[in-house]
């Protein structure tokens, strides 16, 4: 099956929040590419607690960056090159979830951004958004991205708020689908979370 790339529209907006929903429901693996930020709980953790998934079905990062920064600087303070074409996805047997860190025009290298890796994989991108005032013009500048260098576009799964307008505004402008919303959650629990993501999507076109 074809892997899935979970990006967004910023860095803290949700990717690993919706990417632990989205591995769980659909018994997927998960992979992070490139980690940057190693003192707070790292985002294959997150994701192996919130989706509940057995060990192995989390993949091992490529890169591990201490400093929660850019990839680029993270790395040159680590004294680490990143080699973009060491970041082959893994195969799998099923589904997997691929996430980026920050958004699409986060550069990886000097010389290579997010989005320059994902157009050569070509995998479907979901594409993780705000409902938020600003979340317009996040979602539609992303999803403008992600068409001038063809990377399929899955949908787009929302956090926060339901501001309806703002969902119907961002799918009218840009033709892409609406894969559903999640709620803030006040917790967020493994439990919460299935619950919430199984009543606000639909993830069937991704199946
Ligand atoms: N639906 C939600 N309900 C409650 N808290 C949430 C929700 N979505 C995200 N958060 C919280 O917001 C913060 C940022 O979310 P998350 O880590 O998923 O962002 P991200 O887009 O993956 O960021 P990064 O670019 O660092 O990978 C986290 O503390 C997370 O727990
Ligand atoms: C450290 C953070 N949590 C992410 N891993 C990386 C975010 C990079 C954002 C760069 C930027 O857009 O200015
Ligand atoms: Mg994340």
């Amino acid at each position: 099956m074809t892997p899935i790339v979970a990006t967004g529209t910023d860095t803290g907006v949700g990717k690993t929040v919706v990417a632990a929903a989205l591995a769980a429901a659909l018994g997927a693996h998960y992979w992070k590419p490139v980690q940057a930020g190693l003192d707070e709980a790292t985002d294959s953790e997150t994701v192996a607690r919130l989706a509940g998934l057995n060990p192995e079905r989390v993949l091992p990062e490529a890169y591990r960056l201490r400093t929660p920064a850019s990839p680029h600087l993270a790395a040159e303070l680590d004294g680490v090159a990143i080699e973009v074409d060491r970041l082959d996805p893994p195969s799998v047997d099923g589904p997997l979830v691929i996430e980026g860190a920050g958004g699409l025009l986060v550069p990886l290298t000097r010389d290579v951004l997010t989005i320059d890796l994902f157009a050569r994989w070509g995998f479907p991108a979901v594409l993780v958004a705000r409902t938020a005032l600003g979340g317009i013009n996040h979602a539609l500048l992303s999803l403008e991205a992600l068409k001038a260098r063809r990377i399929p576009i899955a949908g787009v799964a929302f956090v926060g708020d339901d501001n309806p307008d703002t969902i119907a505004t961002i799918a009218a402008f840009s033709g892409a689908k609406v894969l559903g919303r999640l709620p803030r959650l006040d917790p967020l629990t493994p439990e919460t979370l299935k619950a919430a993501f199984a009543a606000g999507f639909d993830i069937r076109p991704l199946r």
